[in-house]
């Protein structure tokens, strides 16, 4: 038989899916699968995973294909799929973290054991971690700008086109996974969503974002990062068709950047990148009230509420939120970090904790003393106080002289805290 296993990751789409074209282009018959792993780390995205594989389904079945389904370890699964069906070859796409690096390997050698082909493919990334080495040695770029640089000048694959039949053996294709809870309204899972919201982004968003992406009120980023972390969208589709959106693409290389970054340092979300010798406290009142956004500094509080609200939250309350909780609080990154990762809908482990570590100057910041002044941020990227009106209710009639600062009203606010510490 003439079959060829696909295994499906974060790369939840049809559009520009080296894997599954060569797999199409190379076997008669081909098997696309996802496995529910419970090694997985879904938390809160488990609800948008199984809308993302709904979708996945749905874009496969219409082209005369399916999506198989299985429970278990993913390496065992997809072995006894691949021996059950005699099946030539199994490819996948290469992913960086502990966890993908680990299964990729231990899948590499049963594969191997049983005769099977293994082939790696790229997708995940724009340019492929490993792509890139500095001039001046090493195995990885430790600074942004030397490889913004490297990167920028990297010629691109070729975007892989749609298959235009996915031909499948007769096989139980198994149950999809429960849509349950999805976190937040504001995101609905797949790939189909995925594209139009970047079509809508290419269309009316990305020029105006070198100049509204830090308006912390406005809708004026693309959101997309939910989607660019299952893979429903090909970040190098969105790049090519971003053409001209320097400070967007941009953005896209930061997330190549800290991809590259974990992959040669995995232990990148319990390691310091860069031991500074931090003395952290161990304050476990002040890390919750920074979970529930009650530290009574009304920026950090917005951030960390949108967070709760919306299983998201704006790159710039990021920024502010995680200094805080270092710099101010001297809490533990990988205790924010940790938090993040659970409730984010775009949790990832290179962006997240490559950020938080960054934050913390622990990881690739070459000013790893450089700190945020929290309030000259708030008046600067909130100028109104309509972000904090919009999160933290209590401030909601406070006009926007004080409300960044209500510890110096003379009326006290109902409900809200006076700020842990000292703000001035
Ligand atoms: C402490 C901290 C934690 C973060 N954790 C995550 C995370 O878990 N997952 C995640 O995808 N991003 C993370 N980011 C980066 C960034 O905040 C989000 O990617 C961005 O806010 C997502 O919104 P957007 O899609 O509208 O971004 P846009 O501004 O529209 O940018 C487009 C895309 O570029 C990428 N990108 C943008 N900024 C960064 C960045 N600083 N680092 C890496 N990639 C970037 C994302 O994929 C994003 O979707 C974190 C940043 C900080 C400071």
């Amino acid at each position: 038989m003439d079959i060829i296993v696909v295994l499906f990751n974060r790369d939840l789409r049809t559009h520009d899916h080296p894997a599954l074209a060569a797999a199409c282009e190379n076997a008669r018959q081909v098997v696309p699968l996802f496995v529910l792993d419970p090694a997985l780390p879904t938390g809160h995205r488990e609800g948008f995973l199984a809308e993302c594989l709904a979708d996945l389904r749905r874009s496969l079945r219409g082209l005369g294909g399916e999506l198989v389904i299985r429970r278990g370890d993913t390496v065992t699964e997809t072995v006894r799929l691949a021996r059950m069906l005699s099946a030539r070859a199994v490819y996948t796409a290469l992913d960086v973290s502990a966890l993908a690096r680990s299964r990729q390997r231990r899948l590499a050698a049963e594969c191997d054991r049983n005769r099977t082909e293994f082939r790696g493919f790229p997708g995940v990334t724009i340019v492929a971690p490993d792509a890139l080495r500095p001039s001046g040695g090493g195995d990885h770029y430790r600074v942004f700008t030397p490889y913004w640089r490297a990167w920028s000048a990297h010629p691109r694959r070729e975007l892989s086109k749609v298959p235009g039949t996915v031909s499948v053996p007769e096989l139980d294709a198994g149950s999809p996974p429960e849509p349950g809870h999805r976190p937040s309204a504001l995101f609905e899972g797949g790939e189909t969503a995925a594209r139009e919201r970047m079509r809508r982004w290419l269309k009316h968003g990305v020029a105006d974002y070198a100049d509204g992406h830090d308006d912390l009120a406005g809708n004026r980023t693309s959101r997309l990062s939910p989607y660019l972390h299952f893979g429903c969208l090909s970040p190098l589709e969105l790049e090519t068709g971003a053409a001209g959106g320097g400070d967007f693409v941009r953005q896209l290389c930061w997330r190549d950047f800290f991809h590259q970054v974990t992959a040669a340092f995995p232990r990148i979300n319990r390691d310091d990148y860069r031991p500074r010798g931090h003395e952290w406290r161990a304050d476990s009142g002040a890390a919750q009230a920074w979970k529930e956004g009650m530290t009574g500094v009304p920026i950090v509080d917005a951030g960390m509420r949108q967070l709760l609200a919306e299983n998201w939250m704006h790159n710039r309350a990021r920024m502010i939120v995680s200094s805080f909780l270092v710099r101010r609080l001297h809490v533990d990154w990988r205790v924010g970090a940790d938090h993040f990762f659970e409730l984010l809908l775009d949790a990832d482990v290179a962006n997240n904790y490559g950020n938080w570590q960054w934050m913390a100057g622990t990881g690739n910041n070459t000013r790893p003393n450089q700190t945020v002044n929290h309030l000259r941020q708030a008046r600067r990227f909130d100028p109104d106080g309509d972000y904090v009106r919009r999160y933290v209710p209590e401030l909601g009639s406070m006009p926007a002289r004080t409300i960044h600062e209500p510890w110096r009203s003379p009326v006290a606010v109902a409900g809200y805290p006076r700020p842990l510490v000292s703000m001035d």
